[in-house]
């Protein structure tokens, strides 16, 4: 079968960009993203592109393309799914706040109830297809779901993870290194369901890069890429804390296991610590499925990658503090970024919260600034952490628009986030405004040292031995 309509639920940081490449890739194909946040929906509306709600490089550029003609945003999402014969499921799955795997499990409340709807509306066969990254066998429960609260008919569930990085999504989407699609490949109408997803990716994707796998691999997979990719940034950055005992340098050391291509050389940044919305999730995900199979060794090993992580954090705000003396009470530091990373405006579990929150309780006063994240996104980020009121936070935590106004008369500055501009300002000028000694601690490693420490700027860089 071919696919003509397509009903994407969730219009977040995978929703939005994936179904604007499917929609421009595939003319013949009507997409619509809907999601219940309706200020979300009409964002990706706005006349003007510099409001879409997720700021990710090249996207407008795909909007601007394909909405009104093929894509469409909407918060009709009954009609969707009733129109669509095949289905995305896009929604968050947070890490569980609350009851049985309280802060490990993943959180499905708001996939059963994607489920639950597609069950109620639909009247046609479906093709449903998990894109949230999801526990491995959520699959049974979908079906278990569709197939005793729907009205007969036919669906066929697909799993197909999204691997695409924040800040690269469109290139991401547009060359990725695999698509993969896991179905039910034992029978007739599984193998069609695929095929139909594959067709859809067939346009721009080459077919050596589509795989196929049975549905437990597929979304076992999920978990395991991030798994490794974080397990390599912790690996990493618990070497950089050996370098700087030694006298290591760990871009070095970086360079000489990456040039062996068995290793390979992408993943070693050492850094700040790793954030994002899905590493920590994923792997907490993953150590909380083997303790619940009862495979405690496993739970163990994959959950050092966070505590290595969390380490990373706290370190790098302790080191900050000692450097100066042992206190920052009443000091005044400005954070250079607060992304999880550049070229994204998400905050969602970004080191930067963590190590504000650290030197906060250490009294210091703060000076913000990020080059997309809104103010108030900031606030709320430190209110999530239930550290202090509200009003406390805002007392201590000034935000610019204006990274020179920032840094002025500050007693140091933390580099949090690896946005390219900020290699670029005058370091001359920032020292001349700052309090001295001017300390700079590059929690990303992306300054020239040697040129701030000629301009008088004492330095800490991650992984050096200062
Ligand atoms: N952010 C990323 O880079 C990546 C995320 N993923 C996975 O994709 C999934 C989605 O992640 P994001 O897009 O980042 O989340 P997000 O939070 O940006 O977007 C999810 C959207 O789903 C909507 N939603 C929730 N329940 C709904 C319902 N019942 N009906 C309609 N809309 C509903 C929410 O309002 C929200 O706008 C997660 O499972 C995540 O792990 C996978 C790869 C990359
Ligand atoms: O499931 C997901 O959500 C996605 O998670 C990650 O993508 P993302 O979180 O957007 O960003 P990454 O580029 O992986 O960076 C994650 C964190 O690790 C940090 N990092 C990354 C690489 C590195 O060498 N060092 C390092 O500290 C980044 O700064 C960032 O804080 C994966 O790279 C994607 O493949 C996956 O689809």
């Amino acid at each position: 079968m071919r696919v003509k309509r397509i009903c994407c639920i969730g219009a977040g940081y995978v929703g939005g960009p994936t179904m604007a490449i499917i929609a421009q890739k595939n003319p013949s194909i009507a997409v619509t993203v809907v999601d219940i946040n309706a200020n979300r929906i009409a964002a990706w509306n706005d006349e003007n592109l510099d409001n879409l709600p997720i700021y990710e490089p090249g996207l407008s550029e795909v909007v601007k393309e394909a909405r009104g003609k093929n894509l469409f945003f909407s918060t009709a999402v009954d009609q969707a799914i009733e129109e669509a014969d095949m289905i995305f499921i896009s929604v968050n799955t947070p890490t569980k706040t609350y009851g049985v795997g309280k802060g490990m499990a993943a959180d499905l409340k708001f996939i059963e109830l994607c489920a639950r709807q597609i069950a109620r509306v639909s009247k046609s066969n479906k093709i449903v297809v998990e894109k949230s990254t999801l526990p491995v066998r959520t699959a049974e429960a979908l079906k278990s779901i569709l197939d005793n609260t729907g009205n007969g008919v036919n669906f066929q569930i697909l799993s197909n993870p999204e691997f695409l990085a924040e800040g690269t999504a469109v290139n991401d989407l547009l060359n990725p290194d695999r698509v993969l699609i896991g179905g039910d490949i034992d029978h007739e109408k599984g193998k069609e369901a695929m095929q139909a997803l594959v067709d859809v990716y067939a346009s721009w994707v080459p077919k050596e890069r589509i795989l196929t796998t049975n549905i437990w691999s597929s979304e076992l997979s999920k978990l395991t890429a991030n798994a490794f990719l974080a397990q390599r940034v912790s690996s990493i950055n618990a070497l950089s804390e050996l370098c700087e005992a030694t006298g290591a340098d760990d871009n070095e050391v970086a360079k000489a296991i990456g040039a062996d291509s068995r290793i390979g050389s992408k993943f070693l940044q050492a850094s700040v610590g790793f954030g994002g919305s899905c590493f920590q999730k994923d792997i907490l995900n993953l150590v909380y499925i083997s303790r619940s199979l009862g495979l405690a060794e496993v739970a163990d090993y994959w959950e050092q990658v966070i505590t290595m992580n969390d380490h990373q954090k706290d370190r790098f705000a302790k080191k900050m503090v000692s450097t100066m003396y042992n206190t920052v009470s009443g000091k005044q530091i400005a954070l250079l970024g607060w992304a999880f990373k550049k070229d994204t405006n998400d905050t969602r579990e970004s080191a930067a919260i963590y190590v504000a929150d650290e030197l906060l309780a250490e009294q210091a006063q703060l000076h913000v600034f990020d080059p997309k994240v809104q103010k108030q996104q900031i606030l709320n980020d430190l209110k999530t952490l239930n550290t202090r009121s509200e009003e406390e936070n805002a007392n201590l935590v000034s935000i610019y628009n204006d990274p020179f106004k920032a840094c002025e008369d500050v007693h140091a500055i933390a580099v949090m986030t690896e946005w390219d501009e900020f290699r670029e300002y005058d370091w001359q000028k920032i020292y001349d405004q700052m309090m001295k000694p001017a300390f700079v601690f590059d929690g990303r490693n992306i300054l020239d040292a040697k040129k701030l420490e000629a301009i008088g700027f004492s330095v800490f860089q991650i992984g050096k031995a200062n």
